[in-house]
């Protein structure tokens, strides 16, 4: 690998100033602009704050301003017009003035309000009319951070590296300059044109998935624009592909395998390729397509002519180096995420939930129905055997893994956009890139210690400015949690499983909400029968319309739900014995002291308490008497069941901090002291777990 450094500046230097072009610039005759007209816009974005938080900030209080200032001239002009503009104003008396001017004050207000627009709205780009209404059709109004910020260093032909965080509209950061430069800017002149045209674009991507999402939108734009694209990839027929070549394309977009397959075919040529993109390039270079990538790159005889543009959320050091290999040595970096702390999506509620591997098929269900709000939930599983057993054991999900056939895979995508089926168990097949509307929670089955993983599955909500959940199952004693949060800057809700109590009881209400929509035209039919139960039973009248109730939700017992395994009718204890704990076998001999050996050995999930002076375990609801009695034969020892998990330690908790400092920071000092820790959890929709 080579070992060039990144010396370019970066974004928070760099691209600060690239942002906005002078508002009103008419966009469609962008290619008529002077350089002077270029400069003095330039120097005027100099001041423009680029971040999306910041923006809005910086609108708002722009508005403020504008609101104070516009309020003072008010006043001024006001008195003047008072004495000298009748033929304007209607003559006020003084009484109504006051009343008048602050009913203006409040107009002027609204007005104001309107004129403030936002500065990346598209008409302040060079985005000619077509590609705006295009863009326009599909509900786009102002180009997102990343795309203002790339926009003229790409048109303007530099190669590019960009990052930022999930969901915040990457691919048309390079999708529209590219059209605008082949269309209306410098590459228009050298593009090929006619029958058998080679291509100007090429766009690699790790999956075939993300190939056709990219694709789709290449198809929409660029045919607005007069351009045409196809998409190469592997486990489809080979012959279609060719004819689409041999006819003549603007833009191809595949995947390297099958790209490298036309190259060696002799169906592609790059002698007139102007832009080579590299999406989610790290993921591409991680799943051993470098050779590849190397190989297809090194096809174009003269890089000098071509732009090189990579684009991901996560840039690990080791993708900058490739990038000094295959870039310019002037290109551009555009870095929104940089040095901040916080690397995953800011419009994601990161939630981590303890559970065993045997409780998951259980718990899912319930994580679904509480915090899903309706919408799409995409499950991440490590395997793709799991990913298929729990795709079968879920209503209504399907399965999404790389052994499954290409012409399946796209079936179900397809099913899941249409909203065919809400719930896909997927394997880090769909973890890169996937834009898929209205998902709403994300489930990974396990904490991965690869967090760049984490970032991305975590990625496929709160996309595109909406919110969502992601929720994290973990093994506390298997699981390094501390190292993601270390990481990814994500700071974890800890909360424990949803009780299927308080998951019955929203159900009720629902219920109750479609029973008091049916049709009273069934009354006559059933009510015998509910006369008849009503007689014969010995509960009330409000109890059996609760069973009735419960039926209809699908419920016919309730059980329990341990908060530190998340096992189904098993109850969570925590045990002190008046000194501090160091190891579990510890915890074995002091209940072996009082419970017979086959119950000791049933206990699940030991873990001990962040504070050293405990442990917590799982045992059956059923022997859960026989435990608490034994207790009170054994001296010193205190055993109850808990309310709220207390911190515990992590797998990789250092020798000597074994005393109330909680393994490496994740769950040290969180919530002060290494106690129990208060009520309820969740906020919004999410009031199911405990805090912990
Ligand atoms: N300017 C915009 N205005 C409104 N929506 C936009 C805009 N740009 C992109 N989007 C929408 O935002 C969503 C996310 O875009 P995109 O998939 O390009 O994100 P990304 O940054 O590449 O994410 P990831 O890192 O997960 O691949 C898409 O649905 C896209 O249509």
């Amino acid at each position: 690998m080579p070992a060039l450094a990144v010396t370019e500046t970066m974004v928070s230097e760099v691209s600060q100033k690239k942002m906005k072009k002078t508002p009103k610039s008419p966009a469609d005759t962008h290619d008529l602009e002077t350089p002077a007209d270029k400069k003095s816009k330039e120097k005027k974005s100099k001041k423009t704050k680029i971040d999306s938080g910041s923006d809005s900030e910086e609108l708002k209080k722009s508005k403020k301003k504008e609101k104070k200032r516009k309020a003072l001239d008010f006043d001024d002009e006001e008195e003047q017009k008072s004495e000298t503009s009748s033929e304007i104003c209607e003559p006020i008396d003084e009484k109504n003035r006051k009343k008048n001017k602050n009913a203006k004050l409040e107009e002027e207000e609204v007005v104001v309000e309107k004129k403030v627009e936002d500065p990346n709205v598209l008409s302040n780009f060079r985005i000619s009319k077509p590609l705006r209404e295009a863009l326009n059709a599909k509900g786009i109004e102002a180009l997102f951070p990343i795309q203002a910020m790339t926009f003229d260093d790409i048109l303007d032909g530099s190669d590019l590296v960009g990052r930022a965080r999930t969901g915040q509209g990457k691919t048309l950061a390079f999708v529209l300059p590219i059209l605008e430069s082949l269309t209306n800017g410098p590459t228009k002149a050298l593009r090929k044109t006619g029958y058998g045209k080679a291509p100007s674009v090429l766009v690699l991507l790790p999956t075939r998935e993300l190939a056709l999402q990219v694709f789709a939108d290449f198809e929409v734009y660029g045919r607005a624009m007069g351009l045409t694209s196809c998409c190469l990839y592997g486990n489809s027929p080979m012959g279609a592909q060719q004819v689409q070549l041999k006819r003549g394309v603007d833009i191809v977009v595949g995947t390297p395998g099958r790209i490298k397959d036309h190259i060696e075919r002799g169906n592609l040529d790059f002698r007139s390729l102007k832009f080579r993109v590299l999406d989610e390039v790290d993921e591409m270079l991680k799943i051993g397509f470098v050779d590849d990538v190397e190989l297809i790159l090194g096809k174009v005889e003269d890089a000098s002519q071509v732009q090189t543009i990579l684009f991901s959320a996560t840039l690990p050091d080791w993708v900058k180096h490739i990038a000094s290999k295959f870039l310019k040595p002037d290109k551009k970096t555009v870095d929104l995420v940089g040095n901040e702390k916080m690397k995953a999506s800011k419009n994601v509620r990161h939630i981590i939930i303890p559970c065993s591997s045997s409780a998951r098929s259980q718990l899912i269900p319930d994580i679904i129905r509480c915090y899903s709000s309706g919408g799409r939930t995409i499950i991440f599983t490590e395997t793709r055997g799991y990913a298929s057993e729990l795709a079968g054991l879920l209503p209504g999900a399907s399965a999404l893994h790389g052994e499954i056939q290409q012409s399946q895979r796209e079936v179900t995508l397809k099913g899941f956009r249409s909203g065919k089926f809400m719930t896909l168990v997927a394997t880090n097949v769909a973890a890169r890139g996937l834009d898929i509307d209205n998902v709403q929670l994300i489930i990974q089955c396990e904490a991965t210690s690869d967090v760049e993983a984490y970032i991305h599955r975590s990625g496929r909500t709160g996309r595109a400015g909406n919110t969502g959940v992601a929720v994290l199952l973990y093994d506390p004693r298997k699981s390094n949690i501390s190292r993601i949060e270390r990481e990814s800057g994500v700071k974890f809700e800890h909360l424990s499983a949803p009780q299927p109590a308080d998951v019955a009881k929203a159900a009720g209400k629902e219920a109750a909400d479609i029973i008091a929509e049916i049709s009273d035209s069934v009354i006559p039919a059933f009510k015998a029968a509910a006369e008849e139960l009503l007689n014969t039973s010995d509960l009330s009248p409000a109890e059996l319309l609760a069973k009735a109730l419960a039926k209809a939700a699908g419920y016919s017992e309730i059980k329990t739900r341990s908060l530190l395994t998340s096992m189904e009718n098993c109850v969570t204890l925590l045990l002190e014995c008046g000194r501090p704990i160091f190891s579990p076998s510890f915890v074995y001999s002091v209940l072996r002291r009082f419970l017979p050996g086959e119950k000791v050995e049933s206990i699940n999930g030991l873990t001990l308490t962040a504070d050293g002076k405990g442990a917590v375990f799982d045992v059956s609801a059923e022997d859960l008497d026989q435990f608490l009695a034994g207790q009170k034969t054994a001296h010193g020892v205190n055993l109850e069941v808990v309310e709220a998990l207390p911190q515990l330690q992590e797998r990789e908790k250092p020798r000597g901090g074994r005393f109330g400092g909680g393994g490496r920071g994740g769950f040290s000092n969180r919530r002060g002291g290494g106690g129990f820790s208060g009520g309820r959890g969740g906020r919004g929709n999410g009031n199911f777990g405990r805090r912990w």
